[in-house]
């Protein structure tokens, strides 16, 4: 028996599963750390809590599996993207991790539109500047740290830092590198373009790999830390949208799915490069080799739950613990006491401001239409659709693109609740599917890991293998005329709230920043 170890290092938590080669999980576990934020719109993260959450749980699944480290074949990678992991020449950390959410970068960003030029940075990395991007989290550094700036020897993304940990190899894999703007997607390689106007020493990105090909094997070092074989290979994984995808299996024209995560993306693949002229999507490579993808990001999509859940649901939490259910359930059984609609309560998810299709850093979060009669039942709920609404905008920019969509797979954290599955069927007006397995980019990572290993001839045979929908919910014709007309009112929102956006974003600037 060969088995497949599948690593996804998320915002939240790791997540380590290990698969048998018939894709079924042997044993998962699941290791959370913290998120810091030590100024407005900041947000890092220890690569050595990375680390030690990591091997603590591959150790828990190796015991707990009871399979032989030397049959474990091969591992894969997934991880949460653009986020900023800087080593010096001895390989030690310089400073926390910048993640993908942190919105300090907003100057730096409108840097390189002045002096790249939106259209050249389109042209040469298929991607306008955004602060969520790897390249203005440096630029920052440079800026505001000089002293880890000379520091620098290496530019990591946050799986590559624990592959490194793992192998003692400097990797990255074309879809996490589509993330960077240092990138050129349509090449699938580094853009010496980007690199030059932006003065980033080429020297200090790790050579880039497609997906599923092996960068090395597990150093004598992991192996004793966390237990694997020295004779398991290591494939370059992929950017958790693409390994969700791969896991989803959105590998072949026509598949999109919509991911509620921390972020929310719905995620569409495509055989050639297409672009967005307004840069309101993303365009990255996939994590299958000639392929590319397309996706919209809402910002924070699970992440506003998890605000509701952090700010209203401490006794749900608690409970929780008791009844060995997980707070989002609680919290999601009474949302669905309230109509379709909220009974006219708005949520504008815009908690860390928004990609698609705003690309507005300063959005902020709205609650609008809130009356005496709303209920804890009908706030909950309308957080629920309005990151509905916000997945449906990033629907209609894919669609606008001319990229067929069929039934929409939802999949992450919050498409275990089925509420928040009909909610979206409902705002999408389309059929809404899940798969068959929860492991998610997890289980994305260990295919790819099966294709580097030899175990399965490709990407897409082993999606075509392993991966079965189930579950269809059909929209509902009532439901799907109220969101209609509450969708309008949504979406001009935020058109009526924009200047009031970055009036606020300058005053907490100056009186708390
Ligand atoms: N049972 C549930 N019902 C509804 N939402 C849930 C449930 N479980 C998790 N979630 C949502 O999913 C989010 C986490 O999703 P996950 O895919 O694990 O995220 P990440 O990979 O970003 O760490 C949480 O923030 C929460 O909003
Ligand atoms: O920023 C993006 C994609 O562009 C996010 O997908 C991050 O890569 C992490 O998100 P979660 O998986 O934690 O929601």
């Amino acid at each position: 028996m060969q088995a497949l170890l599948g690593i996804d290092v998320g915002t939240s938590g790791v997540k380590v599963v290990l698969f048998d080669e018939a894709g079924q999980p042997l044993a998962g576990a699941l290791r959370d750390y913290p998120l810091y934020q030590p100024a407005p719109g900041f947000t890092e993260q220890q690569p050595e809590e990375w680390w030690a959450a990591t091997v603590a749980a591959i150790r828990h699944v190796m015991a707990a599996s009871g399979v032989r480290p030397e049959d474990v074949a091969a591992v894969g990678f997934s991880g949460q993207m653009h986020g900023l992991v800087l080593l010096d020449g001895q390989g030690q950390v310089i400073r926390p991790a910048i993640l993908w959410n942190d919105q300090r970068t907003k100057a730096q960003a409108d840097w390189i539109a002045a002096h790249v030029g939106v259209e050249r940075s389109i042209a040469w990395t298929a991607n306008p500047p955004l602060p969520n991007f790897t390249a203005t989290k440096l630029l920052w550094v440079r800026e505001h740290e000089p002293d880890h700036y000379q520091r620098i020897a290496h530019v990591l993304l946050p799986k590559d830092y624990i592959r490194f940990r793992l192998t003692g190899e400097l990797a990255c894999d074309v879809s996490d590198a589509s993330g960077t703007l240092f990138f050129d997607v349509a090449a699938r390689r580094w853009s010496d373009e980007m690199l030059q106007a932006l003065g980033v020493p080429a020297a200090w990105l790790p050579p880039v790999h497609e997906s599923h090909e092996v960068v090395g094997r597990v150093s004598p070092e992991a192996a004793a830390a966390t237990g694997l074989a020295t004779s398991t290979l290591v494939v370059a994984g992929a950017g958790d949208q693409a390994a969700g995808a791969v896991g989803n299996g959105i590998v072949e024209p026509g598949a999109v799915s919509a991911t509620i995560g921390t972020s929310g993306v719905v995620f569409a693949f495509t055989d050639t490069i297409l672009k967005d002229p307004l840069g309101r999507l993303h365009t990255f490579c996939h994590a299958v080799p000639g392929a590319w993808h397309v996706m919209g990001v809402t910002q924070a999509a699970g992440g506003s739950m998890q605000w509701l859940r952090n700010q209203l649901g401490q006794l749900e939490t608690a409970a929780a613990g008791l009844l060995g259910i997980d707070a989002y359930e609680l919290l999601t059984q009474e949302a669905a006491q309230a109509p379709a609609g909220s009974e006219g309560l708005l949520f504008l998810p815009y908690l860390n401001g928004e990609r698609t299709p705003h690309l507005n850093p300063a959005a902020k979060g709205v609650f609008f239409g809130l009356t005496s009669r709303h209920q804890r039942a009908h706030l909950i709920r309308s957080v629920m659709e309005g990151v509905a609404y916000s997945l449906q905008d990033c629907l209609a920019l894919i669609e606008g693109l001319g990229i067929p969509v069929g039934e929409i797979r939802a999949s992450g954290g919050g498409a275990r609740s089925p509420l928040w599955r009909s909610i979206l069927a409902n705002v999408f007006g389309r059929a809404v599917t899940t798969i068959h397995a929860n492991e998610g980019p997890a289980f994305g990572a260990a295919l790819l890991a099966g294709v580097g290993a030899g175990i399965y001839p490709s990407v897409q045979e082993a999606c075509r293998r392993f991966v079965r929908t189930v579950g269809a919910v059909e929209p509902d014709p009532q439901a799907v005329a109220v969101y209609a007309a509450y969708g309008e009112i949504y979406r001009s929102l935020y058109q009526a709230l924009q200047g009031e956006f970055r009036k606020v974003d300058d005053l907490v600037r100056r009186f708390h920043g």
